[in-house]
């Protein structure tokens, strides 16, 4: 496919996603398969879309001096990944750039359209960019350097320091690395590395997950083995269920369970053996567990759609041996994959989703057994829905005690993690390089 069509398809996708949000791999994935790009075409369309909207604050930026009238949304995003190519991208020069710029303005729009964007970007080309270090307050440079919303950005600050805040927001930019979870009752992990390898697909163990690998090269979504035997799942991610000290046999609810990550890790780990109930809010999110668990082969999991805000209704109290709480959360921890949230989320989005975590948590805290575990997961990064969760809940319960073995059962990488504390770890998007989690066990003492 020439070069034309991915950057027609680039946009098109840049337009959909930075707009309305909702962007993922799958998206992107799709319109591959759709437009049948081949080879390093891939590489580039999914370059120029992820780096377009991780770095499209800093673009704004570069263009704001150049664009004096108000352009139509497309014609925004064209100028925004062809800045961004200009910039970022070394191996296309500039003049190509441009005049694929202007060849899809003319296809798409009037030919003042594209007067305008062949202006603009010849302006850029000659007149080069603003210079960063112009911005002397530092939440400032930081929001518009690495492309974070400033309230977000002072919300970081306020909450784990200047510095740790820019390693996380540079961290963001990064391009995502894919981790897989081994299904250790069909196969095992060195034997599924084995035969990645002669796949040309290589991978290291995890730190964080026994049943981990982390892909250093090659894409495993084309593997023999996937779906039936690895999970395309990020090492964070498995951490959780690894936190939730199981044992076959048991009684475990899984309340926010959908599209089943999590879930079926769970079920691996106990071996296929016990009861494990998984509930989402409607039919067609259970269904998604339900299928990755028939692809997986796992015949415990049994899976309905329910508010787990009244689980009360349906379940005795005292039910449950282990309880996960993977809640529904801002996102904030997986910007490198999901830069769209980051334009999209709002303070009072964090507001309106703690609310619905604490009433959550207080509708499944009665279903735990007297000395049975309780973890609480976000991916997110924000103190209010994660330390101060933990915080409320133990104020209002006696019962309950942050786990202490929790800390010690925490895998040795994770031992000298700035984010531990009293109220569980949190796991910055630096850390591994991985998504940014919050994990915590609580303990309900008889
Ligand atoms: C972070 S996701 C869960 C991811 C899942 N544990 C996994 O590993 O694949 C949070 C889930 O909570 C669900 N959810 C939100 N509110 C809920 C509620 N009141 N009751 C049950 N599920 C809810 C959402 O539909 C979403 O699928």
């Amino acid at each position: 496919m020439a070069q034309k069509s991915v950057r027609e398809i680039a946009l098109k996708l840049l337009t959909q996603v930075g707009e309305s949000g909702g962007f993922s791999h799958i998206l992107i994935n799709q319109a591959i398969k759709n437009h049948d790009v081949s080879g390093k075409d891939k590489g580039l369309l999914t370059e120029i879309v992820y780096g377009t909207l991780q770095r499209k604050m800093t673009l704004e930026y570069f263009l704001k001096p150049f664009i004096k009238k108000k352009a139509d949304k497309w014609v925004e995003w064209l100028l925004y990944m062809s800045v961004y190519q200009m910039v970022y991208l070394e191996r296309v020069p500039d003049h190509a750039v441009i005049n694929e710029a202007v060849t899809i303005a003319k296809k798409k729009g009037h030919r003042r359209t594209s007067g305008f964007v062949n202006g603009v970007l010849r302006n850029i080309q000659r007149q080069g960019l603003s210079a960063l270090d112009d911005i002397k307050d530092p939440i400032e440079r930081i929001s518009i350097e690495t492309s974070h919303p400033f309230w977000l950005v002072r919300r970081w600050v306020d909450m784990y320091g200047e510095e740790t805040t820019r390693q996380m927001c540079e961290s963001n930019l990064e391009s995502k690395r894919l981790s897989i979870r081994v299904q250790p009752l069909k196969n095992t992990v060195l034997s599924v590395q084995e035969q990645l390898r002669e796949e040309g697909i290589e991978t290291r163990h995890s730190l964080l997950s026994e049943q981990g690998l982390i892909v250093e090269s090659g894409n495993p979504l084309y593997s023999q083995l996937f779906p039936s035997q690895i999970t395309i799942q990020d090492e964070t991610s498995m951490l959780v269920s690894e936190m939730l000290d199981l044992k076959p046999g048991m009684k475990v609810l899984d309340a926010c369970s959908a599209p089943g990550g999590k879930t079926t890790h769970i079920a691996e780990k106990m071996n296929d053996e016990g009861e494990l109930l998984a509930y989402d809010l409607h039919d067609k999110k259970v269904k998604l567990v339900k299928e990755k668990a028939e692809t997986l082969g796992l015949s415990m999991i049994k899976t309905k759609a329910q508010d787990s805000r009244h689980l009360g209704e349906i379940h005795q109290a005292e039910e449950f041996d282990r309880i996960l709480l993977d809640a529904p959360c801002s996102g904030l921890g997986v910007l490198r994959s999901k830069p769209d949230i980051k334009y999209h989320k709002s303070e009072s989005d964090i507001v309106d989703l703690a609310k619905i975590q604490q009433e959550l948590l207080e509708a499944v805290v009665p279903l735990l057994k007297s000395d049975g575990k309780l973890v609480y997961s976000t991916c997110t990064v924000d103190q209010h829905e994660n330390e101060h969760q933990i915080k409320q809940l133990l104020e209002k319960h006696p019962e309950l005690t942050v786990d202490p073995m929790f800390f010690k059962d925490l895998p040795g990488a994770c031992q000298d993690l700035i984010g531990i504390t009293e109220y569980g770890v949190q796991i910055f998007p630096q850390d591994f390089k991985a998504d940014g989690f919050f994990i915590t066990r609580l303990i309900k003492n008889s």
